[in-house]
């Protein structure tokens, strides 16, 4: 079990996350949605201790969290000028005892002597999933995973993780488009106002998008019809 209680995040005075709680069982994948800004990637940053909250706790299985406990893929990673794929490999411990780098050289069509430099931006994003995969941790956090990767390898990253889930192993993914996430996850939390203000089980996913939009649809085809 994931449990978060309380937990307060501002910048410079104005809230981003206000007493938000979560529970989630461990072993699970949890899709993460919100709005531009609505505080998704700083929740991920105090999980996994690159922010630090004013208040709240996190336990995981009864202890508190440690940022030992993470796999973090940020939305933008920071690389290194200079450095090929393989040296930045090399810097990240490699704990996962079935990881196989030449396997996943070849799944996901990466040249690792290639200076990272001359990457694109997909490639990078497969790269520093590299990274996190070859860790063997208990939490997998990852922010935006889907965002620049070809159709194909979004397909692999789905497989990845429900791999992931299969292995016992947390699962916490962010989104903005909903398919991959409901292709993957166990559960879909909503962030609104510095808060999970629903939660949408399996079952529920085939009327997810109704639910979500139901309003917004109204209120925004109203206003694009002045707009435009
Ligand atoms: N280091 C920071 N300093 C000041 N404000 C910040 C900082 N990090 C985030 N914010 C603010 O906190 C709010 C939440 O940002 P966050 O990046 O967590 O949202 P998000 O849900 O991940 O957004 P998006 O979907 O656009 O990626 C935003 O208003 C953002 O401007």
């Amino acid at each position: 079990m994931l449990e978060i209680k309380k937990l307060s995040v501002s910048f410079a005075g104005r809230p981003v996350l206000q007493d938000l709680d979560l529970t989630v069982a461990a072993g699970k994948v949890h899709g993460i949605i919100g709005l531009n800004g609505a505080g998704k990637s700083t929740f991920f940053n105090v999980l996994s201790s690159v922010v630090k909250p004013e208040n709240g706790e996190i336990i995981f299985n009864g202890k508190p969290l440690k940022y030992t406990d993470i796999a973090y893929l940020e939305t933008t990673n920071f690389f290194y000028p200079n450095l090929t794929g393989r040296e930045y490999l090399n810097i990240f411990p490699k704990t996962n005892k079935d990881f196989d780098l030449i396997a996943f050289e070849q799944i996901l069509q990466l040249q690792l002597d290639l200076l990272i430099e001359t990457y694109s931006t997909g490639m990078k994003k497969k790269l520093a999933l590299l990274a996190m995969l070859q860790q063997n941790k208990p939490v997998f956090v990852l922010d935006e995973p889907f965002n620049g990767l070809d159709l194909e390898s979004n397909r692999t990253l789905e497989m990845i993780v429900e791999l992931l889930r299969q292995k016992g192993k947390t699962v916490l993914i962010s989104a903005h488009i909903l398919e991959p996430l409901l292709h993957t996850c166990n559960q879909i939390h909503l962030l609104q106002n510095g808060r999970f203000v629903q939660t949408f089980g399996e079952a529920e996913f085939p009327f997810i998008r109704e639910k979500l939009f139901a309003q917004l649809n109204q209120d925004l085809q109203s206003q694009l019809k002045k707009a435009l």
